[in-house]
């Protein structure tokens, strides 16, 4: 069955500079339990270990002096199937140089793990499309201040459900930096405090205010701007 097009118009996050996007319920329960099941057939050696997380990048990892070079492969059909098919609908990568994203870090956190603030940079097309796995987070957005810092404390945070969609790009890409703490719960959640309440799929876990992390996986998935054959890739390595 073809499922209808999905529109992101109704999915802009108010209240954020441009863009945020979130999506609850991008994915059913079992395409959830597909995705992660794949994942969880991949050898361990293919993980990088981090010592406040776990990181696979698909199809493989940047390369080249800059660490910003795709080695030209398809995506892994369970990366590519669902997800890929339905961000299509949105034409949201319709004038990114490859047309689609070309590139998927999976993070996984176990409770009281997170990541650092950060920009994601600019290997990148400006358009980052993450899909959440088996647990809620909550991402902190900070601000710049005038001399480009990042502030000390966030401005926003954005509920991310399980299976649910989240896309930043415009000014949201360019101008904040986005981190997880490292905590094992979330605490005064409710409307005066997530950016996104009014969007989520299913308040009712949320409701009370606090909610314990489970471990979680993150797609993140972006169109590398650099992308080289194989074949012009090895001339690069024999040549250093
Ligand atoms: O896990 C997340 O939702 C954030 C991951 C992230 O910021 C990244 O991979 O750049
Ligand atoms: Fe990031």
């Amino acid at each position: 069955m073809a499922s209808p097009a999905l529109s992101l118009e109704d999915a802009q996050i108010s209240g954020l500079p441009e863009s945020g996007f979130y999506v609850p319920e991008f994915l059913s329960p079992e395409e959830e339990q597909y995705i992660l099941q794949e994942i969880s057939k991949l050898p361990s050696t293919r993980w990088t270990i981090l010592s406040h997380r776990r990181l696979l990048s698909l199809p493989s990892q940047l390369t080249g002096a800059a660490r910003d070079t795709l080695i030209a492969a398809p995506m892994p059909p369970f990366l590519s199937k669902v997800v890929l098919d339905r961000l299509a609908q949105t034409r949201l990568f319709k004038d990114s140089p490859h047309g689609a994203p070309n590139h998927c870090l999976v993070n996984e956190y176990q409770p009281g793990q997170g990541i650092m603030p950060h920009v994601d940079g600019p290997a990148y097309y400006p358009i980052t499309a993450t899909v959440s796995l088996a647990s809620h987070t909550v991402l902190d957005i900070y601000k710049k201040n005038d001399q480009g810092e990042r502030e000390a404390t966030p401005t926003w945070h954005i509920l991310q459900e399980p299976r649910s969609l989240l896309i930043t790009t415009g000014d949201m890409y360019k101008d904040t930096l986005h981190g997880i703490s490292e905590d094992d719960e979330d605490k005064d959640l409710g409307p005066e405090t997530i950016v996104n309440w009014n969007k989520l799929g299913d308040k009712t876990p949320y409701e009370g205010g606090t909610a314990k992390r489970q471990n979680r996986l993150s797609l993140t998935y972006r169109d590398v701007l650099k992308v080289a054959k194989l074949g012009g890739a090895m001339k690069f390595m024999n040549k250093r």
